[in-house]
């Protein structure tokens, strides 16, 4: 379990500022979800909380820890991040390319501990792998290579998981099973930040939503307080209209 305390954190490059004083929580056992429109500063956030991108100015702790002067091998017990176009440039196998997320434990493919095997054999299962097992990943369709990934960062098992439009390229039934991986990770403990361009899901599934336009946190409130009419038209530009049937906010786009 790890909390991850974001505190006035800007990111610029150049004379550009992606990020300007992002300051937010993610709590052990929480499910945080980013929206914004396109260029909304979503992935420079995530990338610099992952320690990827240098801050320009404020913290990102992990657990009381600054988490850009944590060693690399350090951070990867802690946290995984999945980018939002990850790539593997050789044509592995697919079980090897889930193998790599037991790195950080110190596993290698050709000799995986029972823990590191039962981790990858659980994540293959969990994201509906095990008939595409042996398959090289330079044959799969865009959506099973998207499910590989996220077995990879599953295959991890740390307390901070990343992921940056995660089911993007995958069907509905998949989408709503990831989604639904990563809630019951949450109620192991994990803390999880995800990034959606759905709003449906993000409503179904988040704890909380963090609204960004222009580099900043707009709003970070319940799904009922963030997916209404006007800050989606804030967020975004758009009308929608929000129906609460099914229990959670559904928006739906009008005119
Ligand atoms: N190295 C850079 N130099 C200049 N501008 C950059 C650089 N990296 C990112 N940007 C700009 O910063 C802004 C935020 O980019 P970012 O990738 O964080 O957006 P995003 O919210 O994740 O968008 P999307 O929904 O399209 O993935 C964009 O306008 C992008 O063009």
């Amino acid at each position: 379990m790890a909390e991850v305390l974001v505190r006035s954190l800007t990111v610029k490059t150049g004379h550009a500022t992606l990020v300007r004083a992002a300051s937010f929580n993610l709590s052990a056992g929480e499910l945080v979800i980013i929206i914004g429109e396109n260029g909304a500063g979503k992935s420079s956030l995530m990338r610099a909380v992952a320690g990827y991108l240098p801050v320009t100015n404020g913290r990102c702790l992990i657990d009381g820890k600054d988490i850009a002067r944590l060693k690399p091998a350090e951070r990867a017990k802690l946290m995984a991040w999945l980018p939002q176009s990850p790539s593997i440039a050789w044509p592995i196998r697919v079980r090897d390319a889930v193998a790599l997320g037991r790195f950080p434990h110190g596993a290698v493919p050709w000799k995986l501990a029972p823990t590191d095997a039962a981790a990858i054999d659980k994540a293959l299962t969990d994201c509906d792998l095990d008939h595409l097992v042996n398959r090289s990943i330079t044959t799969l369709s865009g959506g099973e290579l998207a499910r590989v990934h996220i077995a990879r960062a599953l295959a991890c098992d740390v307390p901070v998981l990343l992921a940056d439009e995660p089911v993007a390229a995958l069907d509905p039934r998949h989408q709503l099973s990831v989604m639904q991986l990563l809630r019951n990770m949450t109620e192991r403990g994990a803390s999880v930040l995800v990034i959606l361009h759905d709003l449906a899901l993000a409503a179904r599934f988040a704890d909380r939503i963090i609204g960004m336009k222009g580099g900043e946190i707009i709003i970070d409130s319940n799904a009922v307080d963030v997916i209404s009419p006007v800050v989606i038209r804030e967020l975004f530009g758009v009308e929608v209209a929000v129906n609460h049937d099914s229990g959670w906010p559904q928006p739906v786009l009008v005119g």
